[in-house]
């Protein structure tokens, strides 16, 4: 039997996007067939320039593809309006950013609801402080950004993404900005998310020690899949992405 449509989380078909315009056209993903399964963690690796970052966005329903279709669930994304597409991010999709992205005026508690108070017009602290406990915060509900650490303010973007329950969590190098300690917090979380509550998590990362952490790493060279590793080790990922890294193309510049 084929995998039923039910079991994929995100369908990228033929996925073809070109940045910029002639003369100058980047061709960032080059009809990329691709799936990310429910409740599985996902990692995408590959080069820089590699098309890693504007996969990611174009799965999440942040930027347009140029050709080819991407499903969520059974929507296709692609033929959305701005408007259906604004309302399907704030239901369907959690974003965490390398930079967290928080408000620093807000607490944690606050930045947790912000999306629950756009969503539904009305505050659900009960709500927010739930999934701050979820996190590992529950005692620092009243913090604001700066008197958190890096890890602790991932943690809160990784809560406030997962405010709106949606389908699926999109991560872009979620642990780029933290040291390995605050990293592995992070990761570990992501990981529990996907075995304890059936998370979706699809994540961005240049390093082999986070892809370990997902169920399948897919390597991207030059806009194109090149490849898939189940049940990832830190060092079969480093050792693939070397000799990635010495066939990619050199960046111009
Ligand atoms: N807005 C844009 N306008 C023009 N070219 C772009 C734009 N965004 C990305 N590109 C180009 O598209 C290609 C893919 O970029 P992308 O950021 O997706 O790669 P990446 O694998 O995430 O890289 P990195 O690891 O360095 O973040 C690169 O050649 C990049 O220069």
């Amino acid at each position: 039997m084929g995998s039923s449509p039910s079991s994929d989380a995100v369908r990228l078909v033929r996925l073809t996007k070109v940045h910029g315009t002639a003369p100058h056209e980047v061709v960032a993903l080059n009809a990329i067939d691709l799936t990310f399964r429910r409740g599985t963690f996902s990692a995408v690796m590959g080069p820089s320039g590699s098309g890693k970052t504007t996969l990611l966005q174009c799965a999440a329903g942040l930027d347009r593809p140029t050709d080819g279709a991407v499903f969520l669930g059974d929507t296709d994304i692609s033929t959305l309006s701005e408007r259906e597409l604004t309302a399907l991010r704030r239901n369907r999709i959690g974003f965490v950013f390398q930079s967290f992205n928080l408000m620093a005026a807000l607490t944690a508690a606050q930045n947790v609801a912000l999306p629950l108070r756009l969503a539904r017009g009305r505050v659900e602290a009960d709500r927010a402080h739930q999934l701050l406990a979820q996190v590992g915060l529950g005692n620092r509900t009243t913090h604001r950004p700066a008197s958190l650490s890096g890890g602790q303010q991932q943690r809160v973007a990784i809560a406030r993404a997962l405010a709106g329950n949606p389908e699926v969590v999109f991560a872009d190098e979620p642990t780029g900005a933290l040291d390995s300690r605050n990293s592995r917090d992070v990761l570990e979380l992501l990981r529990k998310l996907v075995d304890d509550e059936g998370q979706t998590v699809v994540t961005v990362t240049h390093d082999p020690v986070a892809a370990a952490f997902a169920d399948r790493v897919t390597f991207l060279a030059d806009g194109r899949v090149s490849g898939h590793l189940d049940k990832p080790t830190a060092a079969v990922v480093a050792d693939l992405m070397t000799a990635l890294e010495e066939t990619a193309p050199k960046e111009a510049g």
